[in-house]
């Protein structure tokens, strides 16, 4: 039977990215992406823009909602302390297979948690599975109808500090307009829009960074 985009992606990963590099394992999934097999990564475009928020917050404790095949969670849990910890959560069982396999040959294993299951189900659980009392960052970027949802259910677990940090992807394309209307209009938000393109494309998409206020 035909494999699938995944599994085509962790085999690039396994034939041209050395274990235990990270930063080999980001270059080789933008290589396949960009050349071979277009898949959903942040990409190396906003990528970059990802790695200096994450370098600016110098993140203890990172949610990731939306793992996919793991680029994300590599590209952020490279930059990472030794001590600090990425929570991720993927609802789809297959992309998290993957993900553990990519993230297994970046050697990246003892920063990061993949949880299999629905961020609103998870969510309330954070605090007392991972022992953590807040979340310093939070990259959205998985189904984009939930940003929202899922935004007031961390407020409302008391998962945010002031200084905590949210960076939401494809917030122009796909798109995630309820979110941006929120973040951009409440109170307890400043919001930043960090212009750039749909991963490997020319399509415009960006990254909307948002800091809570408390
Ligand atoms: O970065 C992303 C991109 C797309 C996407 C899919 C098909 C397109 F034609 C264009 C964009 C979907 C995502 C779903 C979840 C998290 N990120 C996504
Ligand atoms: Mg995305």
């Amino acid at each position: 039977t035909r494999s699938t985009r995944p599994q085509r992606l962790l085999g690039a990963v396994q034939k041209s990215a050395t274990r235990g590099d990270p930063c080999s394992v980001v270059n080789a999934i933008d290589q396949f992406c960009r050349h071979t097999e277009w898949a959903m990564n942040v990409g190396d475009e906003k990528g970059c823009i990802l790695d200096s928020v994450v370098s600016e917050v110098n993140p203890a404790t990172v949610l990731e909602l939306g793992t996919y095949c793991g680029y994300s969670t590599v590209r952020i849990a490279r930059l990472l302390p030794p001590h600090a910890k990425l929570i991720t959560l993927e609802f789809n069982p297959d992309f998290a297979a993957i993900a553990r396999q990519v993230i297994a040959w970046a050697g990246m294993e003892e920063k990061v948690h993949l949880v299999e299951g629905a961020s609103g189900e998870w969510i309330p659980k954070i605090k007392e599975q991972f022992g953590v009392k807040a979340l310093d960052l939070v990259f959205l970027d998985h189904w984009k109808d939930q940003y929202l949802p899922d935004t007031k259910l961390i407020e409302e677990c008391g998962l945010l500090r002031k200084g905590s940090v949210l960076l939401a992807d494809n917030v122009i394309f796909p798109g995630a307009p309820q979110y941006l209307e929120y973040v951009r209009s409440s109170q307890q938000y400043e919001s930043q829009y960090f212009k750039s393109h749909l991963e490997y494309t020319k399509v415009e998409d960006g990254l909307e960074k948002s800091v809570f206020l408390g």
